[in-house]
């Protein structure tokens, strides 16, 4: 559907699942995993940016590549479930882009930082996704795995320990939209845990 009107028959069919947790939590490890159980189950939606293409990038493949004034163009339509800058470029997920998943019958799946979390949990048209967390099991455990992932500099990885701790404070806290917390210990534990949560019952 286009022009304004939201596919919310797509959308409650199958719910999308905002996923979000600290830097290192484990998102991707976990995401990756369930990708390749079901690889017809789930979809990520293409995101929008005002950066230039890359080389081999394709517009609508990687992302939608547009100008500043289109960027806010779809921020002023509220087009956007979630948007932020990042490195002097905008980003953002369109309504669009998660409802083209929806149609396709596969879940979208959002891995989506907590500014976004709070700008989704608000949105005032987007129908209400789920919410997950996965969490460390604590900062100490999450410094180690940042440290032996080693793909950060020591700045980098101070940085986010830091906002590690202002994102697990807000999981915790009653504003949080989050309605489970998976706390990646074992590893194949939180992945039975974000499986029943995601799979285990729909929509
Ligand atoms: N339960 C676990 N036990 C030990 N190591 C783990 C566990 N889960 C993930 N890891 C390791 O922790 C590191 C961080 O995981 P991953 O890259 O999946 O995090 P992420 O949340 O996707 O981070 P980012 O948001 O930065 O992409 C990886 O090296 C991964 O192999």
């Amino acid at each position: 559907m286009a022009n304004g009107s939201i596919d919310t028959a797509a959308l409650s069919a199958n719910r999308p699942i905002v996923i979000s947790g600290p830097s290192g939590a484990g998102k991707s490890t976990i995401l990756k995993r369930l990708f390749d159980e079901y690889p017809d189950k789930f979809g990520f939606s293409v995101s929008h940016t005002t950066r230039a293409p890359r080389v081999g990038e394709q517009h609508g493949r990687e992302y939608y590549f547009v100008t500043r004034g289109e960027f806010q163009d779809l921020v002023e339509k509220k087009g956007f479930v979630e948007h932020a800058q990042f490195g002097g470029n905008c980003y953002g997920t369109s309504i669009r882009a998660v409802e083209e998943i929806a149609e396709k019958g596969r879940i979208c799946i959002l891995d989506i930082e907590m500014e976004g979390v709070k700008q989704v949990a608000n949105h005032p048209t987007f129908p209400r996704p789920r919410f997950l967390f996965l969490s460390p099991p604590s900062l100490e455990v999450l410094e180690q795995r940042l440290r032996s992932r080693a793909t950060d500099k020591e700045d980098a990885i101070l940085k986010r320990l830091n906002q590690a701790r202002v994102e697990m404070e807000f999981a915790r806290s009653g504003e949080a939209p989050h309605e489970k917390i998976v706390v990646n210990d074992d590893l194949e534990k939180a992945y039975q845990e974000v499986k029943e949560f995601i799979v285990g019952q729909e929509p």
